[in-house]
């Protein structure tokens, strides 16, 4: 099998998936709500402060990082690390878990012997790897044991209606007899440590990159912009008049899940973004045996097979003629719905059964966010502003995007 080089390289992945995951409804509760939170308390105050000095330029791809970093904790392990803060200080969490990401990703580009050496020699890159590393595994394994002796403490169990992390999920267990909870499903902090990481990595990055690129589109693509613009001022958040949050809502568009999955064009320019700029622009795979694949093409043990998605992404033979325009309505059927495309066409979240687990979430969490900022908020990117790629495990952008804010007079 292959994965990311998280996975890949800490052996993270044993073929479990949890019936608790980032699939659930619950879970994607819990996403909604820390969404909006980081929204209103954490991208709102920042972007407002920048629109009142309009001379400030940002990099909105550190804010997009700093949310989803604060987003992604509070769901799996239900901590706010308060990455995004008015100053955009840094955070010493974040910055660890960005140098892990960056040292996992180097041993995947340089050769295995030199990465090796550096790291029994403690030099370089596999240095910072080990500091970062320990500085991470401090902070987890030690809110692990608190939070496992909390739960044990109070005997909280979780209510099946109610919004509740992963890690409290998975140490509570998902088997129980009567009032007693077992805490059968994750006795092994380290498997528990390895599952919290992982889904960090896998959903920290990919939504900040989508996010970053489709403020970049939008920049590029005015039509595009005020036609996604026309249909959030259609369709308003519903409001109830007894209940303040409601009006709130209704007036910041912070759309709610079944809300947010009515605005067609809105997820068609989601989907045209993350076409174009796929968050994980590369896939590997391994073969563990010798096999024959369904093309027919034979494969022997221990070959590699790398995958572009970003290349699949902008292939005339799968997307056609216009396959290097960004053009949302290609998702929408003529009769106004939103167009089915298989997950071998649109190869974004991956497919089969190692597909991702987040692609629901994700989408939701996407098309949630940029409503609420596109509608508050106009970003103008610096002149002169450069814009490519950089190698990374996820396709991140090279020199930052550099923007100035103002508010939307809408
Ligand atoms: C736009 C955002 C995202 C993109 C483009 C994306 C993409 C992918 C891809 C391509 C894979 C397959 C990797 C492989 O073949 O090894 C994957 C796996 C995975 N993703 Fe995502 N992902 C995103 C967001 C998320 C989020 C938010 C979460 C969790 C909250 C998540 C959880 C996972 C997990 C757990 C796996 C491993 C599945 C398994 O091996 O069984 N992803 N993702």
């Amino acid at each position: 099998m292959g994965s990311s080089p998280w996975t890949a390289s800490r052996g993270f992945s044993r073929g479990r998936r949890s019936s608790y995951s980032c699939k659930n409804k619950r879970y994607r509760l819990l996403m909604e709500k820390a969404a909006h939170d980081k929204l209103e308390n954490g991208i709102f105050p920042v972007l407002d402060h920048l629109a009142d000095n309009e001379s400030k330029i940002v990099d909105l791809q550190d804010v997009f990082q700093r949310f989803t970093f604060d987003v992604i904790c509070m769901t799996v392990l239900g901590y706010n690390p308060s990455s995004l803060n008015i100053d955009l200080q840094d955070v010493p969490l974040a910055k660890a878990f960005d140098d892990i990401d960056k040292g996992m990703f180097e041993r995947h580009v340089v050769p295995e012997t030199m990465w090796k050496l550096q790291r029994l020699l403690g030099l370089g890159a596999e240095k910072r790897l080990a500091v970062a590393t320990e500085r991470f595994d401090k902070f987890l394994y030690d809110f692990i044991s608190s939070r496992r002796e909390k739960i044990v403490r109070q005997q909280t169990r979780m209510d099946k209606e109610e919004s509740v992390d992963l890690l409290t999920a998975h140490i509570e267990g998902e088997t129980r007899k009567e009032d007693v909870v077992e805490y059968s499903t994750f006795k092994d902090d380290k498997l528990l440590r390895d599952m919290v990481i992982n889904l960090l990595a896998a959903g920290r990055s990919t939504i900040a990159v989508a996010l970053v690129w489709f403020f970049w589109s939008m920049a590029n693509n005015p039509r595009v912009e005020s036609k996604v613009l026309a249909e959030l001022a259609a369709n308003p958040p519903a409001a109830h008049h007894s209940d303040h949050s409601s009006c709130r809502r209704r007036q910041s568009r912070l759309y709610r899940e079944e809300e947010v999955n009515r605005l067609v064009y809105l997820h068609a320019t989601v989907a045209e973004t993350l076409r174009l700029y796929t968050p994980t622009p590369m896939n590997h795979k391994w073969a563990r045996e010798t096999d024959v694949l369904p093309s027919g093409h034979r494969v022997r043990a221990k070959t590699r097979i790398f995958v572009s998605m970003y290349a699949m992404g902008r292939m005339k033979g799968i997307w056609g003629e216009d396959c290097r325009e960004f053009k949302p309505e290609r998702w929408i059927t003529e009769r106004g719905g939103i167009r089915y495309v298989p997950s071998h066409q649109f190869t974004t979240f991956s497919g089969g059964p190692r597909s991702c687990l987040g692609k629901e979430v994700s989408l939701i969490q996407l098309k949630m966010v940029v409503a609420a900022i596109l509608w508050r908020y106009k970003f103008q990117v610096v002149e002169g502003h450069r814009v490519s790629y950089t190698m990374s495990t996820v396709l991140q952008m090279e020199n930052e995007l550099r923007v100035s804010v103002s508010r939307r007079s809408t």
